[in-house]
């Protein structure tokens, strides 16, 4: 494989040591260079080893850059991209990972129209943590990362999609606009709504005290997110404005209708509302193998007991089955969870089902 000069990541937060680590482990470039505003930052990147070297300097850092990535929260993108511009070499690629693409697309190709090549990339994985102690090189596993190049730069996308691959995630091109109007209601609409559910209850919770300390299950899987940084997520928001509002419009209408169903004691109104929604969702990862087609997926229940993943990567490893991707259903305290396994061939998920059944655990495939 082509190997990297030096790549530089500009913001080691989350998002920026996530990509430093996950790309020192897969030897990418000869070099990985951080640049941060914050010192301390830095020193803890270096210190992790997600990084050769940082620095608070842009120019000391991409002035011998082949890769520059942007990833600082997305209403400083502009003004970092402004001044790496200045210092960059001619051949250089420059994307940035920020979460909403429209407005940055066409502000940063024009600012990089002169001078480096510029792709705009959003990677559709992350987390309600901030900064680079919750950075985590398997982030990107298995994700779908969005690409939106503008017509000129399509060569230079197999450059970027290396990297993304790399990371151990698929690229996706798609127009910014698109872009925006999708995770307008997959990641922003979803974000707005957890935090109207925090709100809500702890409006309740002024009139009933013991609350939020009776939130089980749903309350916190529907409601992680709303911890997300309200300073990044701001910015995100307005960066997606007219989307965002498009889609809690069409978010408010729906819950109005559910208002009036309710209120009419209509209960097969209800009911068909409830089974769209159930229908839709069940339907997500027969969707994603779209994106991920190698992955066929089961369901299986567990008990709350330490190590019990490892238990089940063990049972079926050693049986020869690879587990492609693993998502945490449902975890109650006390009360065991439901785990969905992704595996890359149908005759390995039957394998695996008769595995895990053989084992006792009570396992479905989707
Ligand atoms: N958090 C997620 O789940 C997620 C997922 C995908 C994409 N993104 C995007 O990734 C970007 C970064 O988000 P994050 O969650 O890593 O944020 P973060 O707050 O964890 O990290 C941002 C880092 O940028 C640094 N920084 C701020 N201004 C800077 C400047 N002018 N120069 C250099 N460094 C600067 C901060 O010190 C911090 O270390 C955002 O654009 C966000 O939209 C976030
Ligand atoms: O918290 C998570 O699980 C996320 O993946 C975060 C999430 C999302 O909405 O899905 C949040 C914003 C990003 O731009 C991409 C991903």
């Amino acid at each position: 494989m082509t190997k990297f000069g030096r790549l530089v990541i500009v913001g080691l937060g989350l998002i920026g040591g996530s990509l430093a680590m996950a790309w020192k482990k897969a030897a990418v470039a000869e070099e990985i260079v951080g640049v941060d505003i914050d010192d301390a930052v830095c020193t803890m990147a270096e210190t992790m080893g997600a990084v050769d070297w940082a620095t608070r300097e842009v120019a000391e850092a991409v002035s011998k850059a082949q890769v520059v990535v942007l990833a600082v929260p997305v209403a400083k993108i502009e003004q970092v991209a402004e001044l790496v511009l200045k210092h960059i070499p001619r051949q250089c690629l420059i994307t940035d990972v920020g979460s909403t693409k429209a407005g940055l697309t066409g502000r940063l190709s024009d600012i990089f129209a002169h001078r480096g090549t510029y792709i705009g990339g959003h990677p559709m994985a992350g987390s309600e943590q901030t900064g680079i102690a919750g950075a985590d090189p398997y982030l990107f596993e298995n994700a779908v990362y969005i690409l939106t190049p503008r017509q000129e730069n399509i060569p230079a996308v197999d450059q970027l999609a290396l990297l993304v691959g790399k990371l151990g995630a698929r690229s996706i091109i798609m127009p910014p606009g698109q872009h925006d109007a999708i995770v307008a209601a997959v990641s922003h609409l979803p974000h707005v709504v957890a935090a109207g559910l925090v709100n809500t209850a702890s409006g309740v919770e002024e009139r009933f005290p013991r609350t939020l300390m009776l939130a089980a299950g749903g309350f916190r899987d529907t409601t992680r997110i709303a911890s997300g940084d309200p300073g990044l997520w701001q910015g995100i928001c307005r960066a997606n404005k007219e989307q965002l509002l498009q889609v809690l419009k069409e978010f408010q209408h729906n819950i109005t209708h559910f208002i009036h169903l309710l209120a009419a004691d209509d209960t097969d109104g209800i009911k068909g509302y409830l089974t769209r929604a159930r229908i839709t969702r069940e339907s997500i990862p027969a969707k994603r193998r779209g994106f991920l087609p190698q992955v066929f997926d089961l369901v299986v229940t567990v008990p709350d007991r330490p190590g019990m993943i490892g238990s089940l990567a063990q049972l079926l490893g050693g049986h020869g089955v690879n587990i492609a991707d693993i998502e945490i259903l449902r975890a109650r305290e006390g009360d065991g969870g439901t785990i969905r396994l992704g595996v890359q061939s149908a005759e390995a998920l039957d394998r695996a089902v008769e595995l895990l059944a053989g084992a006792g655990y009570p396992v479905r495939k989707l």
